[in-house]
């Protein structure tokens, strides 16, 4: 049942809205939800950044960001979207004088609700990077602006598990926790939670969902996309920072967790965050191999001498009784032979059937757009003799029936309803940054050189023996 809008005004206050995620991602998103009716009748977008700006510019950036990342359902709402902005200074922590922000959204509800206090949905979309997090936080609350809305912090929520809990820490002075919304944008897709469904709803692929059935599980996300655009903020970041404790963790767990006491999205989310307790601390000698695709440190905005990842690759180890001994196989990189994003169960089979070798079988979900779920299974090859061969039944959520968003619709959409189901927990994070913490310490191992365009360092193969990393192989 797709929540109705309700009656109550919204304003967006969009902190950092001339930046690359709200003009990629955030902005055609609201534009998404304006188009199929799911804002309420009366609302505003208010970006902000830390200069002032003509409402006019902003506009711009608007009508830029739908051009080059909308589709044509958004660009259809772009008229629609453009009569509702504004544009403040954003608030500073040092600053006494608040700038005109308060006031502007006291004029919105006067504007929207026909009184200065009337009552308003405020949302505070902190698109903005990591490190702005504690101060933005506190300027809120200095300057009066933080009783009573929602806030969505953008990942990664925290750098190093000592910034995590500095964040957490500010975040719980200021906000109620049933404020706050920590977005991790695999979470949002609709083959991400295909996971659950599936498993849940189908007793023939939730019964084989243990260490019984599956041999392996790998989670790996390739990316054939380079660093150039963001090219800072990547050599300060590295992808193990930038992908693996944030969705590929979020993916582990969303494969790795019990059923919940109720199928209820509470239960789902406690359910998803509470195994990650369970993932076992990486350990950087064994299981892990990081990589540095050639020519990187030659982009510009990359150090000469940088020693960040680009790449990589970890065997995990989920300590709960269902998963004892099945590796969680997780890999990324950029630059690297093809794009994909795939969760594969890896089945349980006889090495030999009536004295033929039997080939794969796996249970393979596709995140990538739409996404995909698919079955390989050996089967007997048609013909006179009894031979084995391996067929693929294939089924594109695109074809079923039913009008897909995209993730960060789907989850801004979450935000105005409320609905926490599907963003992460102070419990959950502290748990996948304990998990994560061996990788930045001593141990760390050097990247290892990769061409661009391959696999990444051969060194990973040995941790997906024996049957191989199913992409790429
Ligand atoms: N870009 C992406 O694809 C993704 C990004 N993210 C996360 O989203 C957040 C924003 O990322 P992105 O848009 O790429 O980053 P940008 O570097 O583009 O920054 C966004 C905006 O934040 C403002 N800003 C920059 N520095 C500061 C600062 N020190 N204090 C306050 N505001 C500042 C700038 O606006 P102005 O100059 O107008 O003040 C800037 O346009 C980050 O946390 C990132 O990790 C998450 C997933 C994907
Ligand atoms: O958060 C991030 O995700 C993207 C991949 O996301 P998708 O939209 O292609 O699903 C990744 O490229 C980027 O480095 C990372 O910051």
């Amino acid at each position: 049942m797709v929540p109705v809008p309700s009656d109550r005004p919204l304003v967006l206050v969009l902190h950092g809205a001339r930046g690359d995620l709200s003009r990629r991602m955030v902005i055609p998103a609201l534009a998404t939800l304006d188009a199929r009716g799911l804002l309420p009748e009366r609302w505003a977008l208010v970006g902000t950044g830390r200069n002032d700006l003509e409402v006019e510019e902003f506009r711009d950036v608007v009508r830029e960001s739908l051009a080059e990342f909308g589709d044509d359902e958004s660009r259809h709402a772009l008229d629609d979207v453009l009569e509702h902005v504004a544009w403040c200074r954003d608030v500073s922590e040092e600053d006494d004088d608040p700038g005109t922000l308060p006031d502007a959204l006291a004029d919105l509800r006067e504007h929207l609700t026909g009184d200065r206090a009337g009552d308003v949905l405020v949302i505070h979309y902190l698109a903005v990077p990591p490190e702005s997090f504690v101060p933005l936080t506190r300027a809120l609350d200095r300057h009066g602006l933080a009783e009573g809305i929602r806030i969505v912090y953008e990942k990664p929520y925290g750098t190093s598990p000592e910034s995590f809990r500095e964040l957490d820490e500010v975040v719980h002075e200021v906000f109620d926790e049933d404020q706050v919304f920590r977005i991790d944008h695999f979470l949002g897709k609709e083959a991400t939670q295909n996971l659950h469904v599936s498993r849940f709803a189908n007793e023939l692929i939730g019964g084989a969902w243990d260490r019984h059935h599956v041999a392996q599980v790998q989670i790996d996300v390739p990316e054939t996309l380079g660093v150039d655009q963001r090219a800072e903020f990547y050599d300060a970041t590295g992808a193990a920072l930038d992908m693996l404790v944030t969705h590929l963790f979020q993916v582990a767990a969303q494969v790795a967790m019990e059923p919940p006491t109720a199928l209820a999205s509470d239960d789902l989310a406690a359910a998803r965050e509470d195994v990650i307790t369970s993932f076992r601390p990486l350990d950087p000698r064994e299981d892990v191999v990081l990589g540095q695709v050639e020519g990187y440190q030659g982009i510009e905005g990359v150090a000469d001498d940088s020693p960040v990842d680009t790449y990589v690759a970890v065997r995990m180890w989920v300590d709960t009784d269902r998963w004892r001994g099945v590796p969680f196989l997780l890999r990324t990189g950029k630059q690297m032979a093809a794009s994909a994003q795939q969760v594969t169960l890896v089945l349980r089979a006889p090495d030999e059937l009536f004295g033929e070798q039997v080939g794969p079988n796996r249970l393979e979900f596709s995140l990538k757009g739409g996404g995909e779920v698919r079955l390989v299974t050996t089967v007997k090859k048609p013909g006179p003799n009894l031979e084995l061969t391996t067929g693929t039944v294939r089924l594109s959520l695109d074809d079923v029936p039913g009008a897909s968003l995209p993730p960060y619709a789907g989850l801004l959409q979450d935000v105005l309803v409320g609905d926490r189901t599907l963003f992460t927990t102070p419990a959950g994070l502290d748990a996948a940054w304990r998990a994560f913490e061996p990788l930045l310490g001593d141990d760390r191992p050097e990247p290892l050189p990769y061409a661009r365009g391959s696999w990444g360092p051969e060194a990973a193969r040995r941790l997906a023996e024996p049957h191989g990393w199913v992409l790429g192989e």
